[in-house]
C-alpha cells in the first residue's frame, strides 16, 4: 500500500539552496529539496558525501553555511520537539531500565505511554531489562520507542541498521515501515545499502559532490519484495550512478573506444569475457 500523504501527521521539510563548509572544505554545495509531509526519502551516497552532515543540519545540531531549512514553513532554529534522531547506536542509558530509557524526558506519569510503544516495537517483555542484556537489533528497537513515544512528525535515521546483521535488519526495516505506516511521521533515512533505500523510501536522493545528483522516485507497492525486475531495475540504476561516477578515467576511456579486447591483461579488469 502506498503512503497516503493527505491523512499524514508529518511534517514537510524544505531545504532551500543550502551549503555547508567546513573552513575552505565544502561538504553541501547548493542543496535544494522539498519533502512531502509523511514521504519516505532515502539519502544515499558514497562514504564522507556530506549524508550525515545533512542529517545534522536538517535536525538543528549544525547550522548551514548558506540557504535556510523550513519545516512547515518555519526556519530550523536547533532542536525541536517534532524531530527525533535515531543514529547507528542505540545511544541508551545502561544505568536505566529498558522502559526508563523510553520514558526518558516524559512526565513521570507517562510509563504507561512508553509501555505501549514498546508493545508496539516487540519488547514489552524486556521492559525492566537493562540494556546491556539486549541483543544489538533489540537495542535499536528501544531506541526506535524512545523516538516514536515522543510521537515525532519527523523522523531522522542517521543509518540506524548499520551495524545489524542481514536478517535482523530485514526485520528492522519491516518494522520501521510499518511504523512509518501507522504514524504517518516524514521520514528520511541516511543508508549506504541501496537495496534498504529501494525497499524503504518513496524517492531516494543520491548526493554527489556536495549535490543531489539524482532524485529517484521509487513507485513500488508496498511491503516490496526484493527479487522482483522492478526493484532489481532501480537498485542498478542507481548503483550505476554511483559506479559512474568513481571509474577510474583510463577504464572508461577504453571501454568508449573497445580498446580492452584487443588489450591481453586488461580484459580481467574490465570483466570483458
Ligand atoms: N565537524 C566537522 N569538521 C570538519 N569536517 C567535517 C565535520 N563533520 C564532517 N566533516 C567532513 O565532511 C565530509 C562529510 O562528512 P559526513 O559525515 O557528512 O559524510 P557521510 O556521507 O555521512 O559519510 P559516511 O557515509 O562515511 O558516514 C567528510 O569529509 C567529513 O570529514
Amino acid at each position: 500500500m502506498t503512503q497516503i500523504f493527505q491523512t499524514s501527521n508529518g511534517l514537510r521539510l524544505s531545504l532551500n539552496n543550502i551549503s555547508k563548509n567546513y573552513g575552505v572544505r565544502s561538504v553541501l554545495n547548493d542543496v535544494g529539496l522539498n519533502i512531502e509531509p509523511g514521504q519516505f526519502v532515502a539519502i544515499v551516497g558514497r562514504s564522507g558525501c556530506g549524508k550525515s552532515t545533512l542529517l545534522r543540519l536538517v535536525a538543528g545540531l549544525e547550522k548551514t553555511s548558506e540557504g535556510t531549512i523550513q519545516m512547515d514553513a518555519q526556519p530550523v532554529q536547533g532542536l525541536s520537539d517534532d524531530v527525533r534522531v535515531m543514529f547507528q547506536e542505540a545511544r541508551l542509558l545502561p544505568w536505566r531500565k529498558v522502559i526508563d530509557n523510553v520514558a526518558l524526558g516524559l512526565p513521570k506519569n507517562a510509563l504507561e505511554k512508553a509501555s505501549q510503544v514498546l508493545k508496539r516495537v516487540g519488547l514489552e517483555e524486556r521492559a525492566q531489562d537493562w540494556p546491556a542484556k539486549l541483543s544489538g537489533g533489540q537495542r535499536q528497537r528501544v531506541a526506535l520507542a524512545r523516538a516514536l513515544v515522543h510521537q515525532p512528525k519527523l523522523l531522522l535515521l542517521d543509518e540506524p541498521l548499520g551495524a545489524l546483521d542481514a536478517l535482523t535488519r530485514i526485520e528492522m526495516q519491516q518494522l520501521i515501515e510499518g511504523l512509518w505506516e501507522n504514524e504517518g511521521f516524514t521520514a528520511l533515512l541516511v543508508t549506504h545499502d541501496v537495496q534498504e533505500a529501494v525497499a524503504l523510501a518513496d524517492r531516494v536522493i543520491l548526493i554527489e559532490d556536495g549535490q543531489v545528483a539524482l532524485d529517484l522516485k521509487i513507485d513500488l507497492v508496498r511491503p516490496r519484495a526484493h527479487g522482483t525486475v522492478e526493484f532489481a531495475a532501480l537498485e542498478k540504476e542507481i548503483l550505476d550512478r554511483v559506479l559512474q561516477k568513481k571509474k577510474p578515467a583510463l577504464i572508461t576511456h577504453l571501454e568508449q573506444t573497445s580498446v580492452p579486447r584487443k588489450i591481453k591483461g586488461l580484459d580481467l579488469a574490465l570483466g570483458a569475457g
